[in-house]
C-alpha cells in the first residue's frame, strides 16, 4: 500500500512512519495547502490539512494521502497553537482529526497577530535553527516532553484508526 504524505518537513515524515503499523511504501512530496503560510484558525488550517492530502494521494498516484498542518487560533485565553491532519483515499470522503493544543506565551502571540509566521519566530526567540523541523512550538514549550512528531504521531493514529473503522463499515 502506497502512502503519500503531502509535506518534506521531517518532523511530519517521521511521525506518519510511525502511526502505520504494517506493510506499507512511504513517499512524501510538496503538496499544495492553499492557505496561508501561517493559518490563523482551525477552519483555516483544516482547509489546509485537506487539500495537502488530496493533493498528495492524486500528485503521488497512492493509497491513501495525508496531509498535515499546523496553524493558531484565537480564543479568549489567548492565541491556541493547532494541529490538524487529513486522511484522503480512493474508497471514500477524507477524514480529519486535531492535535493536542497549547496556548502560546503572549510575546510570541502578538508577533503572530502582527503577521510573522511561527517558524521564524521559534528560531528567532530559542536561538536555533529550524524549530519546526525538530522539536517544534510544542517541544519548546512542553520541556521536551511532548515534541512536533510525538505530537503528529498521535494525530495520525486518530486518522488512521477512523480510516480503518470506516472501512470496516463498507467491507
Ligand atoms: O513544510 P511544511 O509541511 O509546510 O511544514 P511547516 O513546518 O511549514 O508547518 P505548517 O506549514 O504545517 O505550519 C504552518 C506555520 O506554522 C509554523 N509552525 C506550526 N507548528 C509549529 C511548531 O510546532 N513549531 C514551529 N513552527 C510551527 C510553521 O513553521 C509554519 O510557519
Ligand atoms: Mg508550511
Amino acid at each position: 500500500m502506497k502512502i503519500i504524505i503531502g509535506s518534506n518537513n521531517p518532523a511530519k515524515i517521521e511521525a506518519v512512519k510511525h502511526a502505520f503499523k504494517g506493510n506499507y511504501d512511504f513517499f512524501s512530496v510538496n503538496a499544495f495547502s492553499g492557505v496561508s503560510e501561517m493559518p490563523f484558525s482551525d477552519e483555516e488550517t483544516i482547509k489546509g490539512a485537506l487539500n495537502r492530502a488530496e493533493s498528495a494521494i492524486k500528485i503521488g498516484h497512492g493509497d491513501i494521502g495525508i496531509g498535515l498542518e499546523g496553524g493558531v487560533q484565537e480564543t479568549t485565553y489567548g492565541l491556541l497553537l493547532c494541529n490538524w491532519g487529513a486522511i484522503a483515499s480512493n474508497e471514500h470522503s477524507s477524514i480529519i482529526a486535531g492535535g493536542a493544543r497549547i496556548l502560546l506565551p503572549e510575546e510570541i502571540a502578538i508577533r503572530l497577530r502582527n503577521g510573522e509566521e511561527l517558524g521564524p519566530v521559534m528560531d528567532d526567540y530559542t536561538n536555533k535553527q529550524n524549530i519546526r523541523k525538530k522539536e517544534g512550538a510544542v517541544g519548546i514549550f512542553t520541556n521536551g516532553k511532548i515534541d512536533r512528531a510525538e505530537m503528529f504521531t498521535h494525530l495520525t493514529k486518530l486518522l488512521v484508526g477512523q480510516y480503518e473503522y470506516h472501512r470496516s463499515l463498507i467491507k
